[in-house]
């Protein structure tokens, strides 16, 4: 079945099961076929509709995406594949071991999630005579069909996607229906199609002389590097490559110059579209190596230096760059790459990275940053009944980075082609907490530079697809969009759309996880497991990752990020199975699941009683004695409900939020003093030991199972304020201080925090 979207969980699940009834008592039925005629012009139509109304066609709010049975991608060669025709599909099959080969002939139809045009096979054009064929009705002009091709690379337009001057080969061709219960040619891995040259071995001999110009042109490999230059010039890349390709088909040992230009211009129109891995191969084979050829060997090197940056391999590209420039001292780019490169280098070796800088310069249509990955303080191995895990190689201090890492790929609510979306898949009925938009930017990257494709694949997923297998058959990289899926589900983060507001706001960056404004994959990181009391504490600045410890972790250790935290350990658990696959036994966990059902509610009834207390009470200042001290009461017997025993050493939240509405209380009644001792009372309820706030010590030392929490932050920044009201400069200093230290652990950067002002500490 085709993709599709709705407006709600209900509807997809709806349309998902109407779709699989129907698909199934359908499955098998010789296709009904399509007069080709009518099908482009009622496509012709549909397009130009779609063209018009498309802007009101954006989905409004959150919609769902229903994606069907998973199936793997064809792992033959095309030359594997027995040929059939449009009229020998069979609805809802998957065609194994048989091919398609069809020309398209219409325009391209680009819909949300996908691309489709009418495509037309052999029996159209009426070849080989003695082929089984669907007999044509007279007057009619042969058999047609719809193709919908899923997760296309959209900037490779309508040059490269589906090209018209040569044939289609639509390997193992599924036949299913589109949301109208119309049959329609469904690819759902971009490698189940391969485009091929008419003149190719495969194509039948007559469409030689079918072709639409007549005869085909026969080029020189000069000619095909001016014509190819033609179409870099004019931004069609995908038109430029190809042109290139025939060149370098074309191009004989008597012009090896030639070749050497057609491979040197291939690199530049593949850098445009982000073809990072072909950039780096057409760059290295462009080098001459000869005195007289310095100037174009200083070009290629250039671009070798470019993909190999982007590709991140940063030590290879100051090798690319120091040979550029060897002849070329002067040139202006390749020193400005140098020194970027050489800061990455920096920040690779060493985890130091200007952050005021890195800040300042992200927005929301800057956001993605350009830095290197810090891995160095941490290994990756097997983690007991948890797969892998990463491990401290050092000890490592609270505050300090553990890990920093530049998403693999990030999608933000403010990009272009943002859809608010999940997908909910036929095969668990679950949605994936993460947007559509994400899988198809991650298909996107693997297909422009798959030398990626092995870190992904050794992610986590529940369908194992193809494994960790990265296989090249016909000039491609196989990439099972349905395994992607899974490894974007189970790794998948949330992040935020930078603004500057949230760089200068109080945990700015910090406080917008929550929105869910943006997510990626962070591949390295994603080997990080859960624990509801974790050691490293995570938040991105525009597509970085940064991760720091918020507690002492000793060399060995394995590192715990939260992946999510739900209060109530039967919501947790049930949140975990469902999304990752596992259920925590973090100490907490095993805290919360020894309690009886009796207590637990007895908690919960009180928590709510808290809730709609800080509810009723939001204003402050307003706050009497009487009032206080009903939350004070009521902070009370929230704590009565926790056995001491049972919960030595880790959290106890329940009564967190009234606290810090005391806390607050206190600080506007200027009450110092209370104020102080509420917040330590908050480091306690999160399990801190040897918590010491008074006039003589500011101490705060995290435990083993302990969590930080913004509001016991905020709450020290509240106790610092009525110190600086009170008088007490020197206390109020020593708190501001221990404040910034954690308040860096939770944010990754210092942006936002609320220094005291200078004069009041004076
Ligand atoms: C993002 S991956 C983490 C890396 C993973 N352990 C691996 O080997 O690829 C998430 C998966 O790790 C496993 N996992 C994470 N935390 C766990 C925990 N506390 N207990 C058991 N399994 C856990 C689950 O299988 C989950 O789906």
């Amino acid at each position: 079945m085709a993709l599709e979207m709705s407006h709600s969980l209900e509807a997809a699940r709806k349309r998902l099961t109407d779709m699989q009834q129907y698909a199934e008592s359908e499955s098998g039925k010789p296709r009904t076929a399509k007069d080709s005629d009518t099908l482009i012009k009622q496509f012709g139509d549909e397009v130009e509709h779609w063209k018009k109304e498309r802007k009101q066609s954006q989905p409004e709010g959150s919609v769902i995406t229903t994606v069907g049975m998973p199936y793997t991608p064809c792992i033959k060669s095309m030359y594997e594949l027995e040929k059939i025709t449009l009229s020998e599909l069979h609805t809802e099959t998957h065609h194994r071991g048989k091919m398609l080969i069809v020309q398209r002939k219409s325009k391209l139809l680009f819909a949300r999630a996908m691309v489709c045009a009418v495509v037309v096979d052999e029996v159209h054009c009426s070849w080989f005579p003695d082929s089984k064929r669907f007999p044509l009705t007279p007057g009619k002009t042969g058999d047609a069909e719809v193709l919908q091709l899923v997760h296309a690379d959209t900037a490779l337009g309508e040059d490269g996607l589906l090209p018209t001057d040569g044939l289609l080969v639509i390997k193992e061709p599924y036949f299913t229906f589109n949301n109208e219960k119309t049959g329609i040619i469904l690819v759902d891995h971009p490698s189940d199609i391969v485009s091929i040259p008419i003149s190719h071995i495969l194509a039948p001999a007559e469409s030689l002389l079918q072709h639409d110009g007549g005869l085909i042109e026969i080029k020189s490999a000069t000619e095909w590097k001016t014509a190819g230059n033609k179409a870099l010039g004019a931004k069609r890349y995908a038109k430029a490559i190809n042109c290139y390709s025939q060149g370098l088909a074309a191009a004989t040992p008597a012009v090896l110059d030639v070749r050497f230009d057609l491979y040197r211009n291939r690199a530049q129109a593949n850098l445009c579209l982000e073809r990072f891995d072909a950039t780096l191969f057409d760059a290295l084979s462009a080098v001459i190596g000869s005195e007289e050829a310095t100037a174009r060997d200083s070009k290629a090197y250039f671009r070798a230096a470019f993909a190999t940056y982007h590709l991140r391999a940063f030590v290879d590209a100051k090798k690319h760059l120091e040979r550029m420039l060897e002849p070329t001292p002067d040139d202006i780019d390749g020193a400005r790459l140098l020194e970027r490169t050489n800061l990455r280098l920096h920040e690779q070796a060493t985890g130091d990275y200007d952050f005021p800088a890195i800040t300042r310069n992200i927005s929301t249509t800057n956001k993605r940053v350009d830095v290197a990955d810090f891995f160095n303080k941490t290994e990756l191995k097997p983690s007991a009944g948890r797969g892998r895990g990463l491990f401290a190689t050092v000890d490592i201090k609270p505050g300090e980075i553990v890990v920093c890492e530049k998403a693999f790929c990030a999608v933000f609510d403010t990009d272009e082609h943002f859809i608010r979306t999940a997908t909910y898949g036929a095969r668990n009925q679950t949605i994936t907490p993460y947007p559509y938009v994400l899988w198809k930017a991650a298909i996107t990257k693997l297909h422009r530079s798959p030398s990626a494709l092995s870190k992904i694949v050794a992610l986590t997923g529940e369908w194992p697809g193809l494994g960790e297998a990265c296989l090249k058959i016909d000039g491609t990289t196989i990439v099972d969009t349905f395994e992607i899926h899974d490894i974007v589900g189970r790794n998948g983060y949330a992040s935020c759309t930078p603004s500057k507001q949230q760089a200068d706001t109080i945990f700015g960056y910090c406080g917008y996880i929550n929105e869910t404004s943006g997510s990626g994959i962070w591949s390295y990181a994603s080997y990080l497991n859960h624990s509801c009391v974790p050691s490293v504490e995570r938040c991105p600045v525009g597509d970085l990752m940064i991760y720091r410890a918020v507690k002492p972790i000793a060399k060995g250790e394995e590192l715990f990020a939260c992946y999510d935290f739900l209060d109530g350990v039967e919501n947790r658990h049930e949140e975990q199975e469902r999304v990752w696959g596992f259920i925590c036994d973090c100490m907490l966990c095993v805290a919360e699941v020894l309690e009886s059902s009796e207590t637990k509610a007895k908690r919960t009834k009180l928590v709510e009683a808290a809730k709609a207390f800080v509810d009723d009470h939001s204003l402050m200042p307003n706050s009497d004695q009487a009032t206080v001290t009903r939350a004070e009461m009521l902070v009370k017997r929230i704590k009565s409900t926790y056995n001491d025993k049972k919960y030595e050493g880790v959290p106890r939240t329940a009564a967190l939020e009234l606290q810090y509405w005391l806390t607050r209380a206190y600080h506007h009644r200027k009450d110092s003093k209370r104020c102080l001792a509420s917040t330590a009372e908050m480091f306690r309820m999160l399990a801190w030991k040897s918590v010491k706030l008074d006039a003589h010590n500011v101490i705060l030392e995290p435990g083993k199972g302990s969590r930080l929490s913004v509001e016991a932050v905020m709450s020290l920044n509240w106790s610092r304020n009525s110190m600086v009201l009170d008088g007490k400069a020197g206390l109020s200093l020593k708190l501001s201080n221990k404040q910034k230290e954690l308040y860096i652990m939770l944010n990754g950067v210092a942006n936002g925090f609320p220094e005291i002002p200078v004069h009041l500490v004076a």
